[in-house]
């Protein structure tokens, strides 16, 4: 079996300091297995945004080590993370952040290009393919809908092969429909382009779709769960909120 793309070792963050320190990780060890579709969830506040910020390179750590495949990324500096984050790290985020005067095939090309690496021609066709967007490349972000932007997000994300992509509540501005169908676009990457997926999201629904769920409380890893249901995440959640 592969080593984990991600592994997070006694992290502790601390924002602020003196009287107004808070403490929003309290120690979190937890990896994530190459290939899996893995959601964050927990009770806000729990920490979901700090774990993946912090994994993620985006935020520091107060104490404790994160690896990336066999990176230590505590201790690169700012040009290393940057660096890191460019070509090894895919984000997908809740506002769908493309460039609006590029079509959706620039959009998808452009970290690559930034990055001045060349584009697996036939991964961009299996990819464009994988996630609906074969029709509607030349297209501007404002002559999409909600969800077919995020799908060019996700092709984004997905073309430069990253060793992971963090995904950060990722149907948090689409309806119902939409996201179904990023998810299931998300789910079909892992298994199909064997993508590692970590997922923070506060939706039963969306974390079904994933392999295995974690659940953080104040700032504590808490609870796991494997082949999790809408019904079986909601019950753990309510009992993590009681
Ligand atoms: N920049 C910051 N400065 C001070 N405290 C912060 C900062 N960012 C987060 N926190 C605190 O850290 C704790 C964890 O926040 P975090 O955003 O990680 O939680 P979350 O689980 O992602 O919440 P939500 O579901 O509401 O987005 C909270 O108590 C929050 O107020």
């Amino acid at each position: 079996m592969a080593p984990p793309a991600v592994i997070a070792t006694d992290l502790v963050k601390v924002y602020g300091a003196g009287d107004a320190a808070v403490t929003a990780l309290h120690g979190v060890s937890v990896s994530f297995e190459t290939g899996a579709f893995t959601a964050i969830m927990g009770p806000s506040g729990s920490g979901k945004s700090t774990l993946m910020h912090c994994m993620a390179g985006l935020d520091t750590v107060t104490r404790g080590s994160v690896r990336i495949g066999d990176t230590e990324i505590t201790g690169l500096s700012d040009k290393q993370l940057t660096m890191l984050r460019r070509d090894r790290i895919g984000f997908i985020f809740q506002a769908f952040n493309l460039l609006p005067t590029l079509t959706a095939e620039e959009n998808i090309r452009l970290p690559l290009e930034i990055a001045g690496r060349l584009v697996d021609e036939a991964l961009f066709q299996r990819v464009v393919e994988t996630v609906g967007l074969r029709d509607r490349l030349s297209h501007k972000p404002t002559e999409l809908s909600g969800g077919q932007q995020q799908r060019v997000a996700v092709a984004r994300a997905l073309v430069s092969r990253p060793q992971v992509i963090f995904a950060d509540e990722p149907t948090g501005n689409l309806d119902s429909r939409s996201g179904a169908e990023v998810l299931a676009f998300l789910r079909t990457s892992v298994r199909e382009l064997e993508q590692t997926i970590v997922m923070v999201t506060h939706d039963p629904v969306a974390a079904s779709y994933a392999d295995r769920v974690v659940f953080l409380r104040d700032g504590r890893l808490v609870f796991e769960m494997r082949q999790p249901t809408p019904d079986s995440v909601l019950d753990a959640l309510k009992r993590l909120e009681a």
